[in-house]
């Protein structure tokens, strides 16, 4: 579904070439600085790859997309996402909804279904710039999504999350990351970026770790072993086994 073909920007990430399929959870690891967010970037349209470098959506270049068809298809949520000015928790989510038409009763539908999960009913009518940095990413992560939603949106295809977790209590982490998941089985090609390691081992189809700018592994979760994560990040863990679970604990 997303295709990275020799994918460069210069000093920041690349050459990549992989595929993030459709109906899969693509989680990307990597230290600070290892290129994820320029990736994702490359992955949504936002900056071209240099040389001779592609990404492809469904098949089609990129740069081929009109921006009206580059809304329609995909969503991002960016890592330093700005929240307008003065608005009102309601009116972010009827602002992300107005490329497919506005708030449809279909709309309202979906932003209900997000609203248990996500804990945004006490958010609805409360200034954004009120709201705690977990409260105004919950509303993001929303607006997000609505926008990719195939209740409202059948030319959805991709979603892209620059550490969506960021600020978020355990609870509503892991709530962003089932939903994150339903979506994938949906149909879409979901990629994230995401720190914790345990989490991207749990929830992850796929992991892409990224280190100076270059897959340094990829494949299901289990491509994340410990000699990786000492290379990589350079810390030493050993690794819990329980229920089936592996989890990683830093070493002292
Ligand atoms: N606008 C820019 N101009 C020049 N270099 C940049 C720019 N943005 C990012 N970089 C550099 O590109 C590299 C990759 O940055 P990127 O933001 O993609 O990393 P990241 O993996 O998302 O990091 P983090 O986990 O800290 O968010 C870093 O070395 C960074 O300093």
């Amino acid at each position: 579904m997303l295709e990275f073909e020799n994918f460069i920007q210069a000093r920041r990430v690349g050459p990549v070439s992989g595929e993030c399929a459709a109906g899969r959870l693509t989680l990307l690891i990597g230290p600070n600085g290892s290129g994820k967010s320029s990736l994702l970037a490359g992955a949504a349209g936002l900056s071209d790859s240099d040389g001779k470098g592609r990404v492809r959506l469904a098949g089609k270049d990129l740069s081929g997309y009109s921006l009206h068809e580059l809304a329609r298809h995909r969503a991002m949520l960016a890592q330093q996402a700005v929240l307008p000015h003065g608005l009102r928790g309601y009116e972010l989510l009827a602002l992300a909804a107005e490329p497919l038409g506005g708030v449809s009763e279909a709309a309202c539908r979906v932003m209900a279904e997000l609203a248990g999960p996500l804990g945004l009913n006490s958010l609805y009518n409360r200034q954004l710039d009120t709201l705690s940095g977990g409260e105004q990413q919950r509303l993001l992560i929303a607006g997000t999504l609505l926008q990719v939603d195939p209740a409202i949106n059948p030319d959805a295809r991709l979603l892209l999350l620059d550490e969506p977790l960021a600020g978020l209590d355990w609870h509503h982490q892991l709530a962003t990351l089932r939903l994150l998941r339903g979506y994938a089985q949906r149909g879409l090609a979901v990629v994230a970026s995401i720190h914790d390691i345990n989490l991207a081992c749990q929830y992850a189809d796929d992991v892409w770790c990224l280190h100076k700018g270059k897959l340094a592994a990829f494949g299901g979760p289990e491509v994340i072993t410990p000699q990786l994560i000492a290379e990589v990040f350079e810390v030493k863990v050993r690794v819990l086994e329980q229920d089936g679970h592996r989890i990683m604990l830093p070493e002292e």
